[in-house]
């Protein structure tokens, strides 16, 4: 029985997470849950799932639900930075699965690695803003840092008895988004509800607007390097608008291996679970035939300027990657509100990042502090 505590089990992928533990009760076991402010859902959660712990981070959603559970159910009911913490390092688990979104995951993670947790990582944020210190923390700890991304699980599906040092590239696989072919003109003044259609994925809000402008591939770019150890000259983005393959390596005999499937997310999130096993489960299997036909083109980094600034912030090294993610949760979200457009997304990064000077082997404190820079530098851009 695998014990898991969830970050974020009320979104995208902490629903499909508990749907993976629902078929396979036998083998997992959830121990906490959490979330920001959806104490609904929470509650039915609490009530099918049987955590011993939750937490709330949003203070007044905590006493919400610590009001609204039943006097016969036996929970502790956490709140705040300091509850997911304690849900992140429980003696008890085994694996901690981050389905939080943005930077806000680092700290927690932090927390269960230190505790000898291994991570089941959806937060792909916590590794583009501390991509060095989560790795260094994860390798002096013994612990496993398990992709759940779908590229990233299939690069280590590909590398599954590879030797690293044979890659000579990773090409990571994206779908384009929904403005794929698009030109720059026709994008101004697109709105929030055609950016948040991904033609192949049912994402949460934040990710499918890093879709549309090519963000999330290029914060996908930034978790390769420090999942697998790659340099950026070595991460190659095809776009392949089926999302069949998943990604591929190609190794130094020019072999390339992919890892295909339907789009499932509950895949990704079984194998870092159950891994290094395979369970049996009932999800869609690909009929090839019927898919006829797959397709690859060349990213347009002139159109969807976000993925050339993450190449560039790793090429920059530093302190780069953590503000271009810090600003791009804080345009993201204006964006959301209807108050900036779309190309004001890249174009306030790429202010904040020539703001900023940046720190070489940066500490957990001076992540924190510059990225609370970041937002606020952002934040002032705009108004
Ligand atoms: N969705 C997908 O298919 C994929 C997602 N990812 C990554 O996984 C992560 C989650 O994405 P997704 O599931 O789509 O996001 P959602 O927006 O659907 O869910 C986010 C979850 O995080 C919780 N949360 C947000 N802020 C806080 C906070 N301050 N404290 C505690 N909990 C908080 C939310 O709680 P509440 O409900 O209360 O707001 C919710 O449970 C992201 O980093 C994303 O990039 C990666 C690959 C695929
Ligand atoms: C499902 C998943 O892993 C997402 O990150 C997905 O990759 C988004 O699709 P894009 O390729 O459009 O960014
Ligand atoms: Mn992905």
């Amino acid at each position: 029985m695998k014990k898991i505590s969830i970050l974020g089990s009320t979104g995208s992928i902490g629903k499909q997470t508990l749907d993976v533990v629902r078929q396979h009760k036998d083998k997992f076991e959830v121990v906490a849950i959490s979330a920001n402010s959806s104490v609904d859902l929470l509650l039915e959660q609490i009530k099918e799932f049987k955590p011993k712990y939750v937490a709330v981070y949003n203070e007044s959603s905590y006493i919400k639900l610590k009001s609204m559970i039943p006097s016969d159910i036996n929970i502790e009911v956490l709140c705040g930075m300091e509850g997911l913490k304690t849900i992140s390092s429980l003696p008890e688990i085994d694996v901690l699965l981050t389905a939080i979104v943005g930077m806000i995951g680092l700290v927690p993670t932090l927390e269960a690695i230190k505790a000898g947790k291994d991570i089941a990582l959806a937060n792909k944020e916590t590794l583009v803003c501390a991509g060095d210190l989560v790795m260094s923390e994860a390798k002096k700890m013994g612990v496993s840092i398990l992709p759940v991304d779908s590229e990233h699980s299939a690069i280590f599906q590909c590398l599954n008895g590879e030797n690293n040092k044979e890659i000579e590239k990773i090409i990571l696989t994206a779908s384009g988004g929904p403005f794929r072919g698009k030109t720059k003109e026709e994008l101004v003044n697109v709105t929030k509800n055609q950016a948040l259609k991904h033609p192949n994925w049912s994402m949460g809000r934040k990710i499918s607007i890093d879709s549309s402008t090519l963000m999330n591939k290029g914060l996908e770019v930034i978790e390769a390097k420090w999942l697998f150890g790659v340099e950026h000259d070595k991460i190659d983005v095809v776009v392949h608008p089926q999302s069949i393959i998943h990604s591929m390596v190609q190794f130094i005999d020019s072999s390339v291996i992919a890892q295909l499937g339907c789009p499932d997310m509950r895949l990704p999130i079984q194998y870092a679970l159950s891994y290094p096993n395979r369970i049996e489960c009932d999800f869609e299997r690909l009929d090839l035939a019927k898919i006829a036909t797959l397709t690859f083109e060349n990213p347009d980094m002139d159109t969807f300027p976000c993925l050339k600034l993450a190449y560039e912030t790793l090429k920059m090294g530093g302190t780069y990657s953590a503000v271009l993610n810090s600003a791009n949760e804080i345009l993201v979200s204006e964006f959301l509100e209807e108050k900036i457009g779309f190309y004001d997304i890249p174009k306030y990064i790429e202010k904040t990042l020539e703001a900023h000077t940046s720190i070489e082997k940066p500490t957990l404190e001076q992540i924190l502090d510059i990225d609370k820079w970041a937002r606020e530098y952002v934040s002032g851009l705009i108004k």
